[in-house]
């Protein structure tokens, strides 16, 4: 290359960067470029073949490289319904509430404005209906049951899925059915089983075991196929971990364990590997999506699913994390919108095609402002 005329001088802050210093190494690790300073007419000139920051020069071409673009087509709307005629704030859930059937319609509606078509349904169970068997989860009549066909019907392009476990209904506040202070696995599948076949007559359109019983998923393809419903898929709660930030949940739902904790049944915080091991019989046992939980504080989990499965992947991004973000943007030291959305890209990037987040009708909607998509 040819070099320009002589410097001007300028009045450079480094002393290794005077022009008497040109041929002067200051990179400490010598990287494969030359840090040859020249400070001639144009300025000081680093030598150097390869600039990453020409990719990040305009909008067009930070957007034409860009890797990963959440749109609302990836998202899940967690929705809490209950039995009353009016809507009711969740004091550690900021934004969200617990709606009436009539105003969850109000909310559907709004979502899919913005291009979010599937939900999940999260019911808050009255005390007298709840049992250690659960039996209010497969009553046709129940809350569930009755949400997914108003919603089917009136907007049938809408996916509905359902939360297949017993917690909303038990008066124990576990996931399965509680004997001698243990959870007992196959009986827990048993019953549900029967929610499955509820919520599918009732025209659910997937359903979501959360429950972690081991063998739930075979269980409950074989129940689905053997009632017809083989369309009917499974998104499963493969890789779900007894996470404390799960506590703004159990407010909304009024589910907080009656005892004890969740460890014998959700996952160890400290494991990786195991996440693979659920992964495979998940597979291996029909599940059509795998779902990690939490997801913010477990996006490696999230990456080493997608490395070892070719089903789609699904991130909860949980209560106790919207509820963190909202707390912090309520003190004004996060901005809402760009830490959401910020979020969101994360799990796309980490390997999760589907996002199950509370914010999904919010940032659907900031999306569609800003023509993100
Ligand atoms: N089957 C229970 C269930 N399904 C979804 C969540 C938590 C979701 C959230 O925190 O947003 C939980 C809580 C739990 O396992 O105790
Ligand atoms: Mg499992």
């Amino acid at each position: 290359f040819t070099l320009l005329p002589p410097p001007s001088p300028l009045s450079l802050p480094l002393k290794s960067m005077q022009p008497d210093n040109t041929d002067f190494d200051f990179s400490p690790t010598s990287g494969p470029e030359p840090a040859l300073i020249i400070n001639n007419a144009a300025g000081v000139w680093v030598p150097q073949r390869t600039r990453p920051r020409r990719n990040r020069k305009s909008q067009a071409i930070r957007s034409m490289v860009k890797e990963n673009l959440v749109t609302p087509a990836n998202f899940i709307y967690p929705l809490f319904i209950h039995e009353e005629n009016y809507c009711q704030d969740i004091e550690s859930m900021p934004g969200c509430e617990r709606h009436s059937l009539e105003h969850m319609l109000v909310e559907v509606e709004e979502a899919m404005r913005y291009g979010v078509k599937t939900f999940v349904l999260f019911p808050k169970v009255a005390d007298e209906l709840k049992t250690n068997y659960g039996v209010e989860a497969y009553n046709p009549n129940g809350i569930v049951p009755r949400a997914v066909s108003l919603i089917k019907s009136k907007f049938p392009e809408a996916t509905v899925c359902t939360d297949v476990a017993l917690d909303p209904y038990s008066d124990q506040g576990h996931d399965g059915v509680v004997e001698d202070g243990k959870i007992l696995n196959d009986v827990t599948i048993n019953q549900l089983c029967k929610q499955v076949i509820c919520q599918a007559r009732a025209g659910a359109d997937v359903v979501a075991p959360s429950d972690m019983m081991d063998g739930r998923v075979g269980a409950i393809r074989d129940a689905l196929d053997s009632e017809g419903f083989t369309d009917v898929s499974i998104l499963a709660y493969t890789a779900k971990y007894a996470s404390a930030y799960y506590g703004p949940f159990r407010d909304a739902l009024d589910s907080h364990p009656g005892f004890g904790d969740k460890k014998t049944y959700q996952q160890d915080p400290s494991n990786g590997r195991e996440a693979l091991i659920e992964a495979l019989l998940d597979e291996a046992e029909g599940a059509d999506m795998l779902m990690v939980k939490p997801g913010m504080p477990y996006l490696d989990i999230i990456r080493r699913l997608k490395d070892n499965s070719n089903l789609p992947i699904a991130a909860y991004h949980v209560s106790g994390e919207y509820s963190m973000l909202k707390a912090a943007v309520e003190k004004g030291w996060l901005n809402e919108k760009d830490v959401v959305l910020e979020t969101l890209t994360c799990f796309k990037r980490a390997g999760a095609d589907i996002i199950l987040t509370y914010y999904a009708k919010q940032a659907a909607k900031w999306m569609a402002e800003d023509g993100l998509y």
